[in-house]
């Protein structure tokens, strides 16, 4: 750290408002983490900060905590309803993960700190009526804030008393660069700033310059990554066309148990990939940047609540078209949606494994998605299928990693290919299915649905929020042949060394099989939790009515 003496202290010794620390151990928060030890007290003094620490070390309490502290602590002595504090974030699923945080942190004071996220694709006006109350927290990436305050739904200039940039790496990166200088031309000549990042990179000195005045430095001297008692790092070498046979095998076999998001590079890849797994009855979600941010950030809550195993992510921006035609990142007149990133801050809850079924093209990259499991004080493991074309990038990280405090590196995941022959050779026969047209196809009435649960649902979803649990995204899209004999596993292709293995080659009535089901653990969980009837509830397209089947 530079700039100021060492703090350390818990959440009960830094002056906190009883009603946040009620928040705060309902959260099950028992400790601060190192960045909110630093961060918290210094915040609360009225310094401005920025702080770089590394993925998933809970950069967000670290802001919100003393911007709701700081909040309660006003209002004890002014009762004028003033916008007090913006928080900025580079992407939509960001703000929303913001706003939860800071719902959850405010969850004992009622209605003493209020907060609004506007980064929804809705329209300005829509949002007018809300900014109208002057939230004491407005959440928003800068485009929309800006977009707020030219339309004049939202004045700052004179009750603005903190701004939060986070992930400001990003914030250049994502588009935001003009709109954040315009932005401070409308915020008060004096105010607290706070910058959190997890990496100091050249944009983050220049929004340094543009928002913070002498900053305390805190950069915390620990790895990007948790270190090895927290996090086991994988690797495995093999072909292209063995990453389809492995990665069926460790799921059929259960060999990899528990939440899961396997990475690819690209969109068609995300449908060539959840084509592929439908066929062997493995039921997974899509995330990609084509997707309705509503579906999204639905898929992502989904996931954290515990109704699916396996999200396969693509972290690339692509082409958003929302007559859904062609979607290629060539097509004229697609639509970016530049403010997404999947690998960058989602806070995905309780993921065991991060699978990047492709190598990530950078090393900042492999950080992200890395950093998606053993988030706060979780465990977690990644597992990297590298084939020789992607050996380089594999070396770059490598590289990264030993240069880095904390012992970091990946392991060789042992496996032997030749024992998953028989899982090769049903990869084979299912591949073939997977045709360049069913994953367009695929793609295609993905996006249609999306849009129109998205759109459509809307207005039914907001008066009947209970009933958007019914709404899945990991049903088969079924643009492939479905071939039932693939989703049994028969013994004979289970590998000899695995035969015994909890009682796996005991049970000859497949049908009864643990392997042979087609129910994923998280499946049977969730089924359990929610009896809902209104579950079987489906939207009949064209008739504008719900109906039981
Ligand atoms: N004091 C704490 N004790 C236990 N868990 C915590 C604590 N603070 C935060 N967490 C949990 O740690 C996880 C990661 O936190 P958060 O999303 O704030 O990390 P981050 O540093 O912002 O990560 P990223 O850089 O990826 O955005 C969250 O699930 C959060 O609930």
């Amino acid at each position: 750290m530079e700039g100021d003496d060492e703090v350390c202290v818990p959440f009960q010794d830094m002056g906190l408002d009883d009603r946040l620390l009620k928040a705060i151990s309902l959260m099950n928060w028992g400790e601060p983490t190192p960045i909110q030890e630093k961060a918290i007290p210094l915040a609360l003094e009225g310094k401005d900060i920025l702080a770089r620490a590394r993925t998933g070390s809970g950069k967000t309490g670290a802001f919100c905590i003393p911007a709701i502290n700081k909040i309660l602590m006003h209002k004890k002595n002014v009762e004028e309803q003033t916008v007090k504090a913006v928080i900025l974030t580079p992407s939509k699923e960001l703000c929303n993960q913001a706003f939860k945080n800071v719902s959850a942190l405010t969850r004992c004071c009622s209605r003493d700190v209020t907060c609004f996220d506007v980064a929804p694709q809705v329209s300005l006006s829509s949002q007018r009526p809300m900014l109208m109350e002057r939230p004491d927290i407005v959440v928003g990436t800068p485009s929309r804030l800006l977009a707020h305050i030219k339309k004049g739904n939202l004045d700052v200039k004179s009750s603005l008393e903190m701004i939060v940039i986070d992930e400001a790496d990003l914030v250049f990166s994502f588009g935001h660069e003009e709109d954040m200088k315009e932005l401070l031309k409308h915020f008060p000549e004096k105010y607290q700033a706070l910058l959190m990042s997890a990496t100091l990179t050249d944009e983050v000195k220049t929004l340094k310059k543009m928002v913070l005045h002498n900053p305390v430095i805190l950069k915390l001297e620990e790895s990007q990554l948790p270190e090895t008692n927290q996090l086991t790092q994988y690797v495995v070498k093999c072909e292209h066309r063995d990453k389809f046979a492995l990665l069926c095998a460790l799921l059929k076999l259960r060999l990899i148990r528990g939440k899961s998001i396997l990475f690819v590079n690209s969109v068609n890849k995300c449908y060539k990939l959840k084509l592929f797994l439908e066929q062997f009855g493995v039921p997974t979600c899509v995330l990609n940047s084509e997707l309705p941010i509503k579906s999204r950030c639905h898929i992502v809550s989904q996931f954290n609540e515990g109704l699916y195993d396996y999200i396969i992510a693509s972290d690339e921006s692509a082409c958003f078209n929302p007559v859904g035609k062609a979607l290629d990142k060539s097509h004229k007149g697609s639509k970016k949606d530049k403010e997404y990133g999947v690998s960058r801050g989602i806070d995905f809850h309780n993921v065991t494994n991060v699978i990047n079924f492709e190598f990530p093209k950078t090393v900042k990259s492999y950080i992200h998605r890395v950093g998606r499991t053993a988030r706060g004080t979780k465990k977690g493991t990644a597992l990297s299928f590298v084939n020789v074309k992607e050996m380089k990038l594999l070396e770059d990280v490598e590289k990264d990693l030993a240069e880095q405090p904390g012992g970091n590196k990946l392991e060789p995941f042992q496996f032997n290919m030749a024992e998953i022959e028989g899982f090769r050779y049903r990869s084979k026969d299912a591949m073939m299915s997977v045709t360049h047209q069913a994953i367009q196809e695929a793609r295609l009435k993905e996006i249609k649905s999306e849009m129109l649960s998205s759109q459509k649902l809307k207005s039914y979803f907001e008066d009947n929020p209970k009933d958007l649990q019914v709404l899945r995204h990991d049903k088969p899209l079924r643009t492939v042949k479905q071939q039932e004999h693939l989703k049994h596993v028969p013994d004979y292709i289970v590998p000899r060394s695995l035969h015994g293995y909890r009682g796996l080659k005991s049970r000859s009535n497949q049908s009864h099989h643990p392997y042979a089901s087609t129910q994923s653990h998280a499946q049977k969980r969730y089924q359990r939790m929610k009896s809902d009837p209104l579950r079987s509830f489906e939207f009949t397209k064209g008739r504008k009515h719900f109906r039981k089947k």
